[in-house]
């Protein structure tokens, strides 16, 4: 087994009384699809969050690729190979696809760099490939407000890669999508590359077991059980923590994701 690119040990955090996430312990091999699930408020967004040190950890260590990143800035982090897509588009609306791409390539790298004239044809020339990879070549020119929502996922995961992600967290990437977009979506993710390893918090279990190669799930804010996805899907006691959220169905028969045709 390839060794823990991301690694939580004791992780926790706490509001007032509550334990949102609460002595969390995972580790994420390079180049994984690793799913994070659980019923409403289990403590996903909140563990995401530390990860990517948007929040500040009540207690635990935070490692990647085996160096402590527990107290370093989201900045930092992003420096370091930890990228993100969020649940709320952060897309400049009336720029095309292009230049929001480029911005962010802009923005990883230093700005005095990036005025220079050859390194802004490289970089136009990597926003034109990362355009490819998440199947948008032909709407570089379009403004970002002229796409379907689903198209504008794909727009936030190039700008995610212009980052040059070794840990991409991907926070809800399927909400708001028809069955269709999810479908492009997981095939679209199942293409990256594994140099990028994939963590990602999704409601929707059928693009959870449709990409996945290990999943954790979380209840009340604790570690019910990390295993392979046909692990998770047969466990009674993920089925049980399921119960009344009326997603119960995809844990009974074992028979995988319903309506998620990935080409
Ligand atoms: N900033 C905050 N202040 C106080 N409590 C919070 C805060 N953020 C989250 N919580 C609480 O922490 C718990 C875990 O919330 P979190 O949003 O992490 O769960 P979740 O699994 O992502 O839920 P959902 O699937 O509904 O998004 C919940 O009880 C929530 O109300």
């Amino acid at each position: 087994m390839s060794s823990p690119l991301l690694s939580l040990s004791g992780v926790g955090r706490h509001f007032g009384a509550l334990k949102a996430v609460d002595d969390v312990s995972l580790e994420v091999p390079a180049g994984a699809r690793h799913a994070l699930i659980g019923p409403n408020g289990a403590g996903k967004s909140t563990l995401f969050k530390l990860i990517t040190g948007t929040l500040p950890l009540s207690a635990g260590t935070i490692s990647l690729a085996g160096s402590d990143v527990s107290r370093l800035p989201e900045q930092q982090r992003a420096r370091r190979g930890i990228s993100q897509t969020l649940q709320h588009s952060s897309l400049f609306l009336t720029q095309t696809v292009q230049q929001n791409v480029l911005l962010a390539a802009q923005r990883h790298h230093s700005s005095r760099r990036s005025l220079v004239p050859r390194r802004q044809a490289a970089a136009r020339e990597r926003v034109a490939a990362l355009l490819s990879d998440v199947g948008l070549a032909g709407r570089a020119a379009t403004p970002v407000a002229a796409l379907s929502h689903g198209e504008r996922r794909q727009v936030e995961v190039a700008v995610a890669l212009a980052c040059e992600p070794r840990l991409l967290l991907l926070d809800e990437p399927a909400a708001g999508m028809s069955p269709a977009e999810s479908a492009q979506l997981v095939g679209l993710l199942k293409s990256l590359p594994e140099s990028v390893t994939l963590v990602i918090v999704e409601h929707d279990l059928d693009v959870v077991f449709a990409l996945a190669t290990s999943v954790t799930v979380l209840h009340l804010g604790q570690v019910l059980l990390t295993g392979a996805p046909d692990e998770v899907r047969a466990s009674e006691a993920v089925q049980e923590a399921y119960l009344g959220t009326g997603r119960e169905s995809l844990f009974l028969d074992g028979s995988g994701p319903a309506h998620l045709e990935v080409s």
